[in-house]
């Protein structure tokens, strides 16, 4: 899988390089490239935005910048097999759907906005050439795509085979299928007993079925009190 990475912040991305991800590129299961968007800029001041047409506060994102750095990472031939994730407040949200289907993306392109936006044109060209996301992380206003694009990689790749140490690890999560899209259970290590808090009774008993059931209970209660959107049988 290659990712790169669209932004006027690259050393965002330098946090890549460490720990599982780190690794996934160390193994080459993961080809990682974050590019200057100033890189296509052609002025002295190296200008990626420019005064909102109809008025409004801030500045938008030039086109031209994009389109020259899509030219030179993908060329004009329409591919639907590259993907394009544009983080964007008004994005549908990303959810581990998404994560679960652009693991299978041999090639994603971030396009990190920052300002207040695109030029909207960059997202309609894109459009007629890849397969293009507008995500977003979630209800709340960041100052650009680079934290989303970030959080969106991790989702992403800790999903693709050989990134993960303990993949059965991955049916056990909040929001896996396998958990039946239920919050997961909490979790508990040594020692028996903390500071006056012990760990339940019955993850000592070494009775794998109770301890299932436990976890099962656990997992639901938490949902209905945090999450009773998730459940589909109330
Ligand atoms: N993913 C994700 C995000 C982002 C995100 C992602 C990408 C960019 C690029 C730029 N910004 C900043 C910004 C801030 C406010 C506004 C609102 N509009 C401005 C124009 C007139 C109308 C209102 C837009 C853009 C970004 C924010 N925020 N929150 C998420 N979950």
């Amino acid at each position: 899988m290659r990712l790169d990475y669209l932004t006027i912040f690259p050393e965002f991305f330098d946090v890549l390089g460490i720990s599982l991800l780190g690794k996934a590129v160390d193994n080459g299961i993961v080809d990682i490239h974050a590019h200057d968007l100033r890189t296509w800029t052609h002025d002295r001041h190296r200008t990626v935005d420019d005064t909102p047409c109809g008025g409004g506060a801030g500045m938008v994102m030039k086109p031209d910048p994009w389109g020259e750095a899509f030219d030179d990472l993908l060329g004009a031939d329409p591919d639907p097999s590259v993907h394009v994730v544009i983080p964007t407040p008004s994005g549908t949200p990303f959810r581990q759907d998404d994560a679960a289907q652009l693991s299978h993306a041999d090639r994603i392109v971030f396009c990190c906005g920052r300002y207040e936006g695109i030029d909207h044109r960059v997202i309609d060209y894109a459009s007629e050439h890849w397969s293009v996301h507008e995500l977003s992380l979630g209800d709340y206003v960041l100052n650009g795509g680079e934290v989303a694009a970030l959080a969106m990689t991790e989702a992403i790749v800790r999903l693709v085979p050989g990134v993960l140490g303990n993949p059965e690890s991955l049916s056990e999560e909040s929001y896996s299928q396998d958990q039946e899209g239920l919050l997961e259970y909490p979790v508990y290590t040594r020692p028996a007993s903390w500071r006056g808090w012990d760990v339940p009774e019955v993850l000592m008993s070494g009775h794998h079925g109770h301890i299932a059931q436990w976890r099962r209970e656990q997992s639901r209660e938490l949902t209905r009190r945090r999450r009773p959107d998730l459940l589909t049988d109330e």
